[in-house]
């Protein structure tokens, strides 16, 4: 029994018809702690524990360390979340609901990712929010899934923070014999950490980042993001944070699903209508979900962002 459900995979009338081609929607948001993370998170919660773990503990601020609460709920194993101060309230309360243990400690994930770190006893697991294999073997069970419903994409679009969620994309790709369907990799441009290493030809760390969408603020992307743009074809686009926002809000309208500016970034491809999706005519876009975000927030943000 895993800890993650199978996700419907819908084909969008508006988004379909809008963008003059199919584009089919892996519902990761419907995913019962909000976010595709427990598939790669429970994996590694459920290892962890055969191995003897007797608490997970996470620095994750954001829908990692909610889905390190939740399979630690579900498994049985306590967990403690360490969180920056600029966590919002709400994501708090999320992790506390899931009887998560929850320290605010630091001005940035850095600080509290480093306190975390020192917390950590002979019986704990430390889960990292991208940056474990066990996580991209997890993520992976989406396309498995896309591949048993006997649909080939032309291309993947997700959305990128650290990378995790492009490592398991891209083996699951590659499990599955498509090595020829290209990933559509989407940040915003104020948390571009993936595109200034493809630029650079070279992991890069971000001075700061500076966007609304703070469930893809990785400064750094994982090393295996990088090995995976050398060996399977995967395209950085970056959006903004209006197009990231309106998109949230027009999906929330066509497909009465509520998600992060994180995952408008890839709805936004298809919204702004992005030359990039021209080429393909089956796109399957990850809906990566979140669940930090509030309909109230969302009017909030797109308001002050409109101006
Ligand atoms: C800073 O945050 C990293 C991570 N969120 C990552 C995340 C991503 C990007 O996934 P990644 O590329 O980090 O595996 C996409 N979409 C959503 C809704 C996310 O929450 C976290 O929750 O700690």
């Amino acid at each position: 029994m895993s800890l993650h459900i199978t996700t419907p995979l819908l084909s969008s009338r508006p988004l379909s018809l809008l963008a003059g081609r199919e584009v089919l929607l892996k519902m990761e948001a419907l995913q019962p702690p909000g976010s595709f993370k427990i598939r790669g998170i429970g994996l590694a919660c459920e290892t962890y524990q055969r191995q003897g773990a007797q608490r997970f503990v996470s620095s994750s601020g954001g829908n990692a360390g909610l889905a390190v609460a939740w399979a630690g709920r579900h498994l049985g194993v306590a967990v403690t979340v360490v969180v920056p101060e600029t966590t919002s309230l709400r994501a708090q309360e999320l992790l506390r609901q899931e009887q998560a243990e929850v320290i605010v400690y630091g001005s940035s994930w850095q600080e509290a990712n480093q306190y975390a770190r020192s917390l950590l006893g002979a019986r704990d697991a430390f889960l990292h929010p991208f940056d474990d294999p066990l996580l991209w073997q997890g993520h992976a069970s989406m396309i498995d899934e896309v591949a048993q419903s006997g649909i080939k994409p032309d291309a993947v679009v997700l959305s990128v923070g650290g990378g995790g969620l492009l490592a398991g994309v891209v083996a699951g790709l590659q499990r599955n014999g498509w090595r020829d369907v290209p990933v559509l990799a989407v940040e915003t441009t104020g948390a571009a950490s993936f595109h200034a290493a493809q630029a650079a030809g070279h992991s890069v760390e971000l001075a700061e980042i500076n966007s609304i969408a703070s469930s893809l603020g990785a400064k750094r992307v994982c090393d295996q993001a990088l090995r995976c743009a050398s060996e399977h074809p995967i395209e950085s686009l970056l959006v903004s944070d209006l197009a990231a926002v309106s998109a949230c809000e027009r999906f929330l309208d066509d497909h009465r699903v509520l998600v992060e500016p994180a995952c408008g970034a890839s709805l936004a491809l298809v919204y702004e209508a992005h030359p990039q999706i021209a080429a393909y005519q089956k796109l399957l876009v990850i809906v990566c979900g979140g669940a930090t975000s509030s309909v109230e927030q969302l009017q909030k943000t797109a308001a002050a962002l409109r101006g």
